[in-house]
């Protein structure tokens, strides 16, 4: 028996991509391809000519009742299967070849949209032969499916530091979509950030690339706070302002002077640069940003129930943080809270909620994913962290995106410990004390004042 994806290909090649191909792929192009492009292609073509048969088994067609049968009316997206009988409405398809596998885009017709596609996929998937079909909004009227096959998410890639490249403080690049696209979220007015996902998915090597990005900034101090305990962080310490390990009073001394460092930002802020958000000007050397990495920040905010003076301390340092995500946005602090802790509990709700930010890498259920993420991850099962567990997934994360619906998946590059070490030892030159530093700006205002006095 002849196989129809073959046939399909030799109808190409014979045809100059005539018939059955998507118009910006010939049959020339077919020759000139290597073997895993033939392949997708083959499978393109395919897709292209069984639409009709395979939406038709799938259900994905609709009967139009609002036309007459046999009217001639034109409507964009839509097929007409038969003038002589109630008009059944195929969505129309466009094919492009992508690296990957295919992209294709659906026209929505009737009641077949969205919602329809995605209760379709693995049918697709089953019809198409591709391990797997993703589908997502594109515009009003579009709906994209990818039918993978090959997950260009599950390629890993690795971060490489540039120390002589300008830094953009006001975004923070974290990866590359499904699509090989560049995908950065805000980090101006981002006063809170949750990190969360399973242990050994990726969240030190997503810190790690954060860091590498921002170290050789000297608009940039850190206070590097690991509820770990462990050496993780040793090598890094030499480019902090401040550092702690999981000493419970220590991080509570560290915590206390970044909140001592708010509390004078915000008084004096608007004589010091004559603004009242650091973003309207961009963090700088004499008003850095100040990001505080608190890891395995779960941690620090457990009671014991049991121990009374612990206890105190751990709300001290709960409510220090709180504020810290709640009123540090236009001083120019950022709070990054790691955890992997899979339940509820793990960030206070009330911090958690002030958070502008939310990334979540593998999860194993979906209270975890709700935790990191919030309730809206339920409603997107394409990018659900759920989905994440396979170690291919290792480095992928869920998260929002701005201008983007949803959550988006992303392939974080992966940092090695010594490259960071290394970026660090570099850098260390860069270190300063933001506190003294706006001690004596406030300092130098009051005398300034004192003397107009005098
Ligand atoms: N972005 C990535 N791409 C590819 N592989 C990665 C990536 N990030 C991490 N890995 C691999 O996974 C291992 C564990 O990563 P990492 O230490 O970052 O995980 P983690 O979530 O921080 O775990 P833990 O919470 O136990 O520290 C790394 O040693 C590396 O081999």
């Amino acid at each position: 028996m002849v196989n129809p994806e073959h046939l399909a290909a030799v109808m190409a090649v014979a045809t100059g991509g005539a018939v059955a191909l998507p118009y910006s792929v010939t049959g020339l192009r077919y020759l000139t391809v290597d073997a895993d492009r033939r392949a997708v292609m083959r499978r393109g073509w395919f897709i292209r000519a069984t639409w009709r048969r395979t939406a038709a088994r799938i259900g994905l067609v609709q009967t139009d009742h609002a036309a007459k049968v046999g009217a001639d009316i034109p409507l964009a997206g839509e097929l007409r299967r038969s003038s002589d009988k109630p008009r059944v409405l195929i969505p129309r398809i466009a094919v492009r070849v992508e690296a990957w596998g295919l992209r294709i885009d659906v026209r929505t017709v009737g009641r077949i949209g969205l919602g329809e596609l995605q209760a379709a996929s693995s049918y697709l998937a089953d019809a198409w032969r591709v391990p797997q079909v993703r589908v997502e909004q594109d515009r009003p009227g579009v709906v994209r499916l990818r039918a993978l096959l090959r997950d260009p998410l599950t390629v890993p890639t690795r971060y490489e530091p540039d120390a002589s490249a300008p830094v953009d403080l006001a975004s923070w690049p974290v990866g590359r979509d499904a699509d090989g696209q560049e995908v950065t979220i805000r980090s101006s007015g981002v006063s809170g950030v949750v990190l969360a996902g399973l242990a050994g998915f990726g969240k030190t090597s997503f810190l790690n690339t954060r860091f590498c990005q921002l170290a050789p900034s000297p608009a940039v101090q850190f206070v590097l706070i690991d509820g770990k305990g462990g050496p993780d962080y040793d090598d890094l310490f030499a480019r902090a302002w401040l550092y702690s390990k999981d000493d419970l009073d220590q991080v509570h001394a560290v915590l206390s002077k970044v909140h001592r460092l708010m509390l004078l930002r915000q008084g004096g802020i608007a004589s010091v640069l004559g603004v009242k958000n650091v973003w309207h000007l961009g963090p700088s050397e004499a008003w850095p940003l100040v990001v505080v990495v608190v890891d395995e920040a779960h941690t620090f905010f457990n009671e014991t129930k049991t121990d009374k003076a612990r206890d105190k301390v751990t709300g001290e340092i709960t409510r220090m943080v709180e504020e810290l995500v709640r009123k540090g946005r236009n001083v120019g602090i950022q709070t990054i809270l790691a955890t992997q802790k899979a339940t509820g509990d793990a960030i206070p709700t009330r911090i958690r909620d002030n958070c502008q930010a939310a990334v979540s890498f593998a999860q194993r259920t979906s209270e975890a994913s709700v935790a990191a993420l919030g309730a809206d991850i339920a409603e997107y099962p394409e990018a659900h962290p759920r989905r994440l567990q396979h170690p291919d997934y290792i480095g992928v994360a869920s998260m929002v995106v701005e201008g983007r619906p949803g959550f988006t998946l992303v392939r974080t590059p992966r940092t090695e410990d010594d490259t960071a070490a290394r970026l660090a030892a570099d850098t260390a030159h860069l270190v300063s004390d933001p506190l003294a530093l706006i001690e004596y700006q406030t300092r130098g205002l009051h005398a300034v004042e004192d003397d107009t006095a005098a």
